[in-house]
């Protein structure tokens, strides 16, 4: 049986971050990847084919919106040619992701089924069984799929299918209004389906400051119909396609709505049940998550979970950062634990979201003493020159100005935002962006602009102005 320092299970962005770092420093490791390709959920069904995609359907939605210069565009997309593009995307970043690339970098990868058979024996596709030091589990996760009578039986698609489709649906249900779903419902609306949302709580994106799910309803409700407190109750074949009956809280009576397609986006369930924890005494929490603690180790300490499995925040970026925090504490023996304070998230709708830290709800639920600054893009210059002003920065600092949460809604908000994440994580008063120089006519300014609001409140609230004025009054 062949011995490692480490044995990776489960290729994706947490996995690969492994692997990568442990043999960079010398450990014998091994990688363990069912798929053909390592890459996981965020290079093949994930955060690639559907930025791709996102951004095909945005340059549609812009080219349709240039008829007032007269350009004129075809109606008919060719959907074989979008996926094809979106594919172009992938294989471009799978080299970086690549089996032979990790080879070279002295992984041993093995492609095949990883499932425990003792805590330091895997075995591979039910044959080899190799015997590793430290475990780490990074088996991501796949959609969550409910059981609604009629839904396998009509059929359906997920993130996992939807990128193969070689013909847009005409229309579509989108099952479910958290990221991915609101994601792809935008994205599948702009390339022309006509597309029913339906979510069973009383907004989309639910995790999102108050103030951004209130005016991405506004915004989205424009793009595609929008159904809340919906329960879908059943669904079966009609003459012309698919037929979802629901309950809407308020309608009285049960609705149906005949579409051609059904994306479910209903949540995600973690890709532990092949695994045989149980030969490990690994445990799982009540929905199936490895639990672990602040230094991201399951209840056997040389056994870690990294990414989606450990059910705490399911992004890319998170994965890495846990994966390379388990390197340390691994392989070198360190004992850091993991801190998510300052994890910031993006959700790629137009306008893009940006997320950091407490909402304002979370801030009051906890009783904290906060100020909120909130500008809107129509007071920033270059939203103005973009023609794109629907949107805002909204900032919760303490009453010293340390930042508590950061949210915005606006075009690539993504990427300007980054300056409050800067600002967060090295304990920056948000005060100080308002001296960083930002060249003229940038998106970030609308961060300053936000700093500068802090600024105006200091100097006209409290006693500052009362100082300043008998400071004026002495000086003439
Ligand atoms: C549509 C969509 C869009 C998204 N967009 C974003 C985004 O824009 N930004 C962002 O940060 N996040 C995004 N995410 C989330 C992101 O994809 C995940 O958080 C991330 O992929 C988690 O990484 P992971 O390593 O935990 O799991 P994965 O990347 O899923 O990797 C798990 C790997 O383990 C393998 N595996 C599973 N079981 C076994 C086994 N028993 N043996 C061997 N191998 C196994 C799988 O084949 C897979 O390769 C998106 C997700 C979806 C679905
Ligand atoms: N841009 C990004 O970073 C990005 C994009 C997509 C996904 N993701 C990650 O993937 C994770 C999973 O996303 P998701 O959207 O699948 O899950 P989610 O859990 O965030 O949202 C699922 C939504 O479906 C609703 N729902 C559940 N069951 C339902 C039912 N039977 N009928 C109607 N609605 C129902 C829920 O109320 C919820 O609003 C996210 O939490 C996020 O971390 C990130």
């Amino acid at each position: 049986m062949k011995k490692y320092d480490l044995i990776v299970i489960g290729g994706g962005a947490g996995g690969l971050t492994v692997a990568a770092g442990a043999a960079s420093l010398g450990g014998k490791v091994a990688l363990i990847e069912k798929e053909e390709q390592p890459g996981g959920d965020c290079l093949h069904f994930g955060c690639v084919p559907s930025k791709a995609l996102i951004e095909i359907a945005n340059r549609i939605k812009s080219a349709r919106s240039l008829e007032e210069f007269g350009v004129h565009v075809s109606e008919n997309i060719r959907m074989e040619a979008v996926m094809k593009k979106v594919k172009e995307a992938i294989d471009h970043i799978q080299v970086h992701d690549d089996a032979d690339r990790f080879r070279k970098l002295g992984v041993d990868v093995y492609i095949g089924m990883g499932a425990f058979q003792s805590k330091n024996e895997v075995i591979i596709n039910s044959g080899e069984i190799i015997v590793g030091k430290r475990i780490v589990i990074s088996t991501g996760s796949r959609p969550f799929v409910p059981s609604i009578p009629g839904l396998k039986e009509n059929g359906f698609i997920t993130n996992e299918t939807i990128f193969s489709i070689s013909k847009l649906p005409k229309r579509l249900l989108v099952l479910g209004g958290g990221p991915i779903g609101i994601e792809m419902a935008q994205a599948m609306a702009r390339l022309g389906s006509d597309v029913t949302v339906v979510e069973r709580s009383d907004g989309v994106l639910g995790k999102e400051d108050e103030d951004v799910q209130q005016l991405m309803n506004d915004v989205l409700s424009k793009e595609m119909m929008l159904l809340y407190n919906a329960n879908v109750k059943s669904i079966e074949s009609g003459p012309n396609g698919k037929v979802v009956h629901l309950t809407v809280e308020t309608a009285e009576q049960e609705i149906s709505i005949e579409v051609d397609e059904i994306l479910v986006a209903t949540g995600r369930t973690p890709n532990t049940d092949k695994l045989q924890l149980n030969k490990a005494n690994v445990q799982t929490d009540d929905r199936g998550h490895i639990k672990v603690n602040v230094r991201l180790q399951t209840n056997i300490p040389h056994i870690y979970a990294v990414g989606d499995i450990n059910g705490t925040l399911p992004f890319t970026h998170v994965a890495g950062m846990e994966g390379k925090l388990v390197v340390q504490n691994a392989l070198i023996g360190l004992r850091r634990k993991i801190d998510y304070s300052n994890v910031p998230w993006v959700t790629y709708t137009s306008p893009e979201i940006f997320h950091l830290g407490l909402t304002e709800a979370e801030a009051k639920e906890q009783g904290l003493d906060y100020d909120a600054y909130k500008v809107d893009l129509s007071e920033v210059d270059r939203f103005v020159t973009d023609h794109q002003t629907t949107g805002f920065v909204k900032i919760i600092t303490d009453k010293k100005g340390h930042i508590l949460g950061a949210h915005a809604i606006g075009k690539h908000a993504g990427d300007w935002m980054q300056e409050a994440v800067f600002s967060k994580q090295f304990k920056k008063k948000l005060g100080s962006i308002s001296n960083v120089i930002h060249p003229y006519p940038n998106h970030s300014a609308a961060v300053q602009r936000t700093a500068d609001a802090y600024w105006r409140k200091k100097l006209f609230e409290g006693f500052l102005p009362k100082v300043m004025e008998r400071y004026i009054r002495w000086f003439r």
